[in-house]
């Protein structure tokens, strides 16, 4: 059986540039990434994905001002998880991108985004956000530096993959 962790992503974009944070500890420690994390119980996917800018860059993010832009599922050998991630892309937010004990912010202009010192799978997927198109990618790794396999698609809309996706779950797998 899989069991599924709901996690969330957002990244802050203006026209030239994209806001990446350098996380300082835990899973992914040492890598540029958008900020996010897990989903607690008792909250929505957007309310996680809020309160994780807050944590994580300072930053205040309404949810109307946030668009889901793509869903990316990870799998690894050995590991009965599934990382089920949801993509956010804003443009408006409120306060400095600023320090914290988990992340460090810095904006980068899409010709110099650090994909080296990112997660393998980003540069794969990025192209898609950054030309404005939604997305699903599916990677399964190896080992935490290797992806064995992948898929990624173009998806017209968000909501209807997620409906689609919902009447293609089990009551069962939904708990
Ligand atoms: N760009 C990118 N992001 C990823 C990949 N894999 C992956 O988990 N992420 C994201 C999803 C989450 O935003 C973040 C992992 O969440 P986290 O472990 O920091 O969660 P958290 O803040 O709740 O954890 P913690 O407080 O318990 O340490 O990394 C990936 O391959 N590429």
């Amino acid at each position: 059986m899989v069991l599924k962790k709901i996690y969330t992503l957002v990244f802050l974009r203006n026209e030239k540039k994209i806001l990446l944070g350098l996380k300082k500890r835990g899973f992914g420690i040492n890598k540029w990434n958008g900020f996010g994390g897990k989903v607690e119980q008792n909250e929505s996917v957007i309310e996680a994905a809020i309160r994780e800018m807050k944590e994580e860059c300072c930053v205040t993010v309404k949810k109307d001002d946030l668009k889901s832009v793509g869903q990316l599922e990870f799998t690894f050998e050995g590991d009965p998880v599934m990382m089920d991630v949801r993509v956010f892309s804003g443009v408006v937010y409120y306060g400095t991108p600023t320090e914290t004990e988990e992340m460090a912010p810095k904006w980068f202009t899409y010709d110099s985004i650090p994909f080296d010192d990112m997660w393998p799978d980003d540069r794969l997927w990025f192209p898609y956000m950054l030309n404005n198109k939604l997305f699903y990618g599916k990677f399964h790794y190896k080992d935490l530096d290797t992806i064995s396999n992948y898929d990624i698609r173009e998806l017209k809309s968000m909501d209807s993959f997620y409906a689609s996706r919902e009447q293609n779950i089990s009551p069962k797998e939904k708990n």
